[in-house]
């Protein structure tokens, strides 16, 4: 399997060094990427070769659009006359209407994975045009299996999965920085701080995953009657968390 990239930002890089974690080869691996000093750096950093034009990019199974959504419609005006074979586009697009322009033997997908497809942790969510072989949606979904989970949902559905499993990384990040903060305050150094909420949220999850309990009864075990842990749970009851989590992930659907 060869995968080519345009676009090697935040989550490209992300991609490539999943797929490397992976075991994926250096040489089966090309980038295609606007700002030339990226280019060089992500290149040298990953040791990959470096597309000269879009019609290199031929060299790839499965090419990943990895841009801003605002430069999606540019880079599909070259690609709808040079590429053959699967586009996968974590810009968005609309699936019915870039299909319907590309030729017979290029097909376009969309996914939106997250952040941990670097350790191969990660989650991506993948829409397919209805007509998809099957063929090429398991090419693509083993491709991203590699980097975690995979779910394949509606095209409809799409923007909420990749809220749900994408932009949340940043909300539980701000969660860790806050906790830090309090750790802080009350006397706990910073990197121990990080150290212990970081094994915290593994441990909880981790254990969540195992029992298969509802999140209501994991909370309960923690929470001794007339003990610490309602106190601060009222607390967040109060100043509104559960509400500011549900906005939040509106906001980012939005
Ligand atoms: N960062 C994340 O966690 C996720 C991002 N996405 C989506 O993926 C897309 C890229 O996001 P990021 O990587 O965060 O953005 P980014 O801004 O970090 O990376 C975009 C890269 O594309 C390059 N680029 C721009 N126009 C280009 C062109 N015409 N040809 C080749 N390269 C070009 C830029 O130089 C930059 O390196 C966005 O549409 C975003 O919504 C989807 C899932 C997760
Ligand atoms: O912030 C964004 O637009 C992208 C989509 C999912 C994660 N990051």
């Amino acid at each position: 399997m060869k995968v080519g990239f345009v676009g090697a930002g935040r989550i490209g890089q992300a991609l490539i060094q999943g797929l490397l974690t992976a075991g994926m080869n250096n040489n089966d691996i090309m980038v295609l990427q606007s700002q030339h000093a990226t280019a060089q750096k992500v290149a040298e950093k990953y040791q990959l070769q470096l597309a000269d034009s879009y019609s290199d990019l031929n060299f790839s199974d499965v090419l990943i659009i990895a841009v801003p959504a605002k430069a999606l419609a540019d880079v599909m005006d070259h690609l709808k006359t040079s590429y053959h074979g699967i586009i996968v586009s974590t810009s968005g697009g609309d699936l019915k209407q870039i299909n319907a322009q590309l030729p017979v033997d290029a097909t376009f997908a969309k996914a939106v994975p997250n952040t941990p497809v670097k350790l191969d942790s990660g989650i991506t969510a993948v829409s397919f045009i209805e007509t998809e072989s099957q063929a090429n949606q398991d090419l693509v979904t083993d491709l991203f299996k590699k980097l975690g989970q995979v779910y394949v949902v509606p095209e409809n559905l799409l923007g909420i999965y990749g809220t749900i499993a994408g932009c949340t990384p940043a909300f539980i990040d701000i969660l860790m920085e806050a906790l830090s903060d309090a750790a802080v305050m009350n006397g706990i150094n910073r990197a121990q701080s990080y150290q212990i909420i970081t094994q915290m949220l593994l441990g909880t999850a981790q254990l969540a995953q195992a029992s298969g309990k509802h999140p209501g009864e994991l909370k309960d075990e923690v929470t001794t009657p007339g003990g610490s842990t309602i106190r601060g749970v009222a607390k967040l009851e109060e100043t509104g968390f559960r509400n500011a989590l549900i906005q939040a992930v509106k906001a980012a659907n939005e």
